[in-house]
């Protein structure tokens, strides 16, 4: 028997908008649907098994050939560069990185900016020219400008809730984010046969939604 495809998952948000992406490509999505704690979860023709990870460790996995495929935010995959194939933006999780500071603040030549993406807030300051000091945190990072720990922020905005409740305005946007399907290169090339048809039925699947 062939070994099943392994899919990468986050536990996280986007895995509410992936299942009916999943479900309309025709896909079996009940693994994806289950409320247990299992982190295995085969398709009951065992052609699949879903792997559930944080969202940072699903590039890990198929970078290694842990998984064969993934599902993983632009962020992420900019901030990790992995080397990964990316067949398809699934069109899902769209939000934008932004620069983000106090509502009508004066930036300082050499801010302090707290961010969960220290490579990407390096390098976008770098190519404008500007020297700033990259801190790294993990969270609740609209925080940070307001108690002093920095002067701006790197951070995903979508609806942009957070930013407004706590006072803070978009600076500027780094990158516009969606959601992609990842693959392993190795596994792409040697288990062609079951990922092509796979990628092709997500793209129909994508095609028009949430768009
Ligand atoms: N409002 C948002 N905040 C954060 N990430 C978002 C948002 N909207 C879309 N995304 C995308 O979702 C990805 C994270 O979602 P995911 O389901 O993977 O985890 P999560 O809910 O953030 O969980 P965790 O807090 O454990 O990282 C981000 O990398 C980004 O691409
Ligand atoms: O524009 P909005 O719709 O308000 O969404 C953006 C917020 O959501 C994410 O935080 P998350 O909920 O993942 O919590 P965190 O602070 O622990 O990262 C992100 O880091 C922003 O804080």
């Amino acid at each position: 028997m062939t070994r099943p495809l392994t899919i990468a998952v986050p536990k996280g948000r986007i895995l509410k908008d992936l299942i009916p992406l999943v479900r309309r490509a025709g896909l079996d999505s009940a693994p994806l649907e289950a409320s247990d704690r299992r982190l295995v979860r085969p398709t009951a023709d065992g052609a699949i098994r879903y792997v559930f990870l944080k969202p940072d460790d699903v590039p890990t996995y198929v970078e290694y050939g842990a998984a064969d495929l993934g599902v993983s935010g632009r962020d992420t995959l900019l901030e990790r560069r992995h080397d990964l194939y990316t067949p398809l933006d699934l069109g899902i999780g769209r939000c934008r990185l932004v620069v983000a500071g106090p509502e009508q603040t004066e930036v300082p030549d050499l801010p302090r900016v707290a961010t969960k993406y220290p490579r990407i807030a390096g390098d976008h300051f770098a190519s404008k020219g500007v020297v700033a000091e990259i801190i790294p945190v993990h969270g609740s990072v609209e925080l940070a400008p307001l108690v002093g720990l920095s002067h701006l922020i790197v951070d995903i905005v979508e609806t942009g809730s957070t930013l407004r409740e706590n006072r803070l305005e978009v600076l500027e946007t780094v990158t516009e984010v969606s959601t992609l399907l990842v693959a392993n290169r190795a596994s792409y090339k040697l288990r062609s046969d079951a990922i092509r048809p796979l990628v092709e039925r997500l793209r129909a699947a994508t095609a028009g939604a949430g768009r």
